[in-house]
Order: structure tokens, then sequence, then C-alpha cells
């Protein structure tokens, strides 16, 4: 007689996401924790956020918004604990630690030092490291009396803090049944990804799940990955994504038969605009909410399979037809925010447009963007309104917080 399945086992989806806008069963959230404790004026700039948040607040902030998912009959996956459950295997434990040690700026007397440490903390310990970070002051004093560790300062890094932690949006993307580890592209968040492939890799939940895009090193970023509907994939290319990492991808989505066609969009090499999805989101099976200055210059090549291993790139054509074509369908409606160019751009800035969909229809964003919002309901969708004050300080919305893991089929 087989063993009755557990109510947990029985109630989790399995990992599958084919669109923007399928109900949303299970997300992978990261509640901010002591890494955005590091953040300070003299390093918020390089570590990618515009001021320095209030933790408490943040955290306060981020528990409402997963209660609200929760709420929602969504299941939220933390990845801090999701981090820790993986690092139980003392493989995961091996490999997590090697990424957090860089010879290049310990040299090598530090870095045995350092290696040494970390062998011997918990999983709990590596985890708050990997994320949080280390100074040469936390460093225990018996490791490594190098020249190195005299002439830097107590508070230096010996493992840098990784406050973009939280836009789990960017570091993975499923794909269908696959998961993507993406290629970060900023100095600061490039090691997010060994922490990703450790979970993906170690983590019961995803031990068989498999991976999409590779080993890649061409830069993806999984806020410029938009699953327009079951086979179609916009990818943003710009401050983060490049042509290479768009081609990239679509060259193993295709050969994975993840997609049938993929869209590569020229966004502004700004920070306003670092992702697709700070200009455009899906609000509905065949609607986006769309930063209003670039719904007329949005543009888009198409990539197909050819047929005989390779690529046919068209274009480029209007995104919004380019879309539409390729999802089949006579138009993508634009909801129109009509909103004027000051108003639009403060609250573009704000992550207006960066709207997570729970649903066909419905959508979790910032309060304070409340003319994008109140167009948004006028259009019919609902939209479920949550503070971010804090959790904005680093750039992104809802969407950018939130990383997908299983979403109903449309
Ligand atoms: N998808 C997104 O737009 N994610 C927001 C990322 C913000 C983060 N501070 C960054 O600059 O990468």
């Amino acid at each position: 007689m087989t063993a009755p399945t557990p109510d947990a086992e029985r109630t989790q989806p399995a990992p599958r996401v084919d669109s923007e806008v399928g109900p949303l069963r299970a997300v992978l959230l990261h509640r901010p924790g002591n890494e955005l404790k590091r953040l300070t004026p003299r390093n918020n700039d390089q570590l990618l956020f515009d001021s320095i948040p209030w933790v408490d607040r943040a955290q306060d902030e981020h528990d409402a918004f997963a209660d609200v998912l929760g709420g929602r009959g969504v299941e939220v996956m933390l990845l801090a604990e999701s981090l820790v459950v993986a690092l139980a295997d003392e493989r995961a434990h091996a490999a997590a630690a090697r990424t957090a040690v860089d010879r290049r700026r310990l040299g090598n007397e530090l870095a045995d030092a350092l290696a040494s440490h970390l062998s011997t903390v918990d999983a709990k310990g590596l985890a708050d490291v990997l994320m949080g970070g280390m100074t040469f002051e936390e460093l225990p004093a018996a490791e490594g009396a190098s020249l190195v560790r005299k002439m830097h300062h107590p508070h230096d890094f010996v493992v840098d803090p990784l406050p973009n932690l939280l836009f789990t949006r960017d570091s993975s993307v499923w794909i269908g049944d696959r998961v993507a580890i993406a290629s970060l592209a900023m100095p600061a968040r490039a090691r997010e990804t060994a922490l990703l492939d450790v979970i993906y890799a170690y983590h019961p939940r995803f031990r068989t799940a498999g991976r999409a895009y590779g080993a890649h090193s061409a830069p993806v970023e999984g806020g410029d990955v938009l699953l327009l509907s079951p086979g179609v994939i916009a990818i943003g290319v710009g401050e983060r994504t490049t042509p290479a990492g768009a081609e990239s991808l679509a060259r193993s989505a295709f050969s994975d038969g993840l997609a049938h066609t993929v869209l590569a969009v020229p966004i502004a090499q700004d920070r306003a605009t670092m992702h697709l999805d700070t200009v455009c989101t899906m609000v509905d099976r065949d609607a986006v909410v769309m930063y209003p200055a670039i719904r007329d210059t949005l543009r888009a090549y198409t990539l197909r399979p050819n047929g005989s291993g390779g690529v046919q790139v068209d274009g480029p054509d209007p995104f919004l037809t380019a879309a539409a074509t390729a999802m089949g369908i006579d138009h993508l409606r634009v909801i129109d925010t009509g909103l004027d160019p000051v108003t639009a751009e403060r609250e573009q800035w704000d992550d207006g447009n960066n709207t997570l969909a729970l649903a066909p229809g419905v959508v979790v964003a910032y309060e304070r963007n409340v003319e994008t919002n109140s167009r948004l309901a006028d259009a019919g969708i609902e939209v479920l309104r949550i503070s971010g004050s804090e959790l904005g300080t680093g750039r992104g919305g809802p969407r950018c917080m939130s990383c997908p893991v299983a979403r109903d089929s449309l």
C-alpha cells in the first residue's frame, strides 16, 4: 500500500508558467532582510538603490504584499527559507560557499581562510552571509591575518550584500515547465543567480525541474521577459538584456519547444526603463498597461525558427502589431492611462506600469500611483493596492518583486 499524500504536498502546484496572467498559484518572493541594512549613502548607487530604505517598514510592506497574494490563494515561497532548505544538502553548501569567495579581491590567504570559515557554518548561517554579506570586522579574528585584512576598513565587505534579492523577478524566469537562471548585467547583482541556482538544484520542490537557457553568459534579466501568451515571449533589450542575450534565449526556447515566436523589443538604456516591465505589463489576456510616452514608438523584431535549425529575424515593426500577430489576436489592448506627460513620467518612475497579474483582469499595484490605478479600475481591472514607499526605494514594483513559479493555463 502506498502512503497517503500529505496535504502540504497535495496542494502544491507543479512549477509551470506559460503566460503573464494565468491564475497565479505559486510565487517566489524575498522578504527584505539584513542585506538592506548594509545600504549607506556611500554605497546605495553602486548597490542600485535610490535611497536608504527604512528596513522595518519595508518588511511590513512586504508582509502586506505577501498577505494579499496569500489571501487570493497564492502559495508564497520565500527565497531565504528555500535557500536554507537547499543548503541542508552538503553538496549545495559546498557549491554555494565557493560562490561567496572572491579570490581576486581577497587574495589566496584570506580567500582560503574565508572558505574554511564558511565550511563550518550551518545552512542558516551560510544563507545569512550569502544574502546579507560579511564585513572584515565580522570575519572571525582568527581567520587570515593577511595584508588584505589589515589594509581594508573594518566595514568593507569580504562578501558583498545582495539588497536586490528583493526583486526575484530578475534572477530567474519560469518558461513552461523549465526555469531559466538569468545572467544579470550589473556587478551588484551578478551573484544572486548563484543562490537561485542552488535553490533550483537542491530544494526538493524543484529537484526535477528542467533548465532553460542553460549556462549562457549573455545578459538576460527576468524583468525583460514577458510571456505574452503560450509560445510567445517578448524580451526587452536595453540597459540590462543585450541583443546577444535575447537571441540566445530565443534560440534556446525554440530548441526546447518552449516558444514559437520571440519579440526582441528595444527599450531606452536608462535607469527609469531598466527593464521592459518598467514600461509595460500585462493586465488581461489581451491587454497591457503601458507608459504612454512609448506607446507609439515601441517596436519589435520578430524571431522565429527558420526550419533548418536557425532563426529568422523580421522587422522591426510596431510592438503592438507584432505582438498581436504573434499572439493570434486582432489587437493587443492598451489600457489608456491618458495621463498628462508629467504625471505619467512620475508614475512610471514609481513603477505604475509594473503590475503583477493574479488572474486575467486582477493585478497588484503600488497604491501611490493613484492616477494610473484609477484608469486601470475604470477599464474594469481589479487593482489590489499595496503600499511601497520603502520597497520602491530600490526602483521596483509588484512584478519586479515576484517570480511566478506556477500559473494555471489560460
Ligand atoms: N524588473 C525590474 O524592473 N526589477 C527592478 C530591479 C531594481 C534593482 N534595484 C536593479 O536596479 O536591478
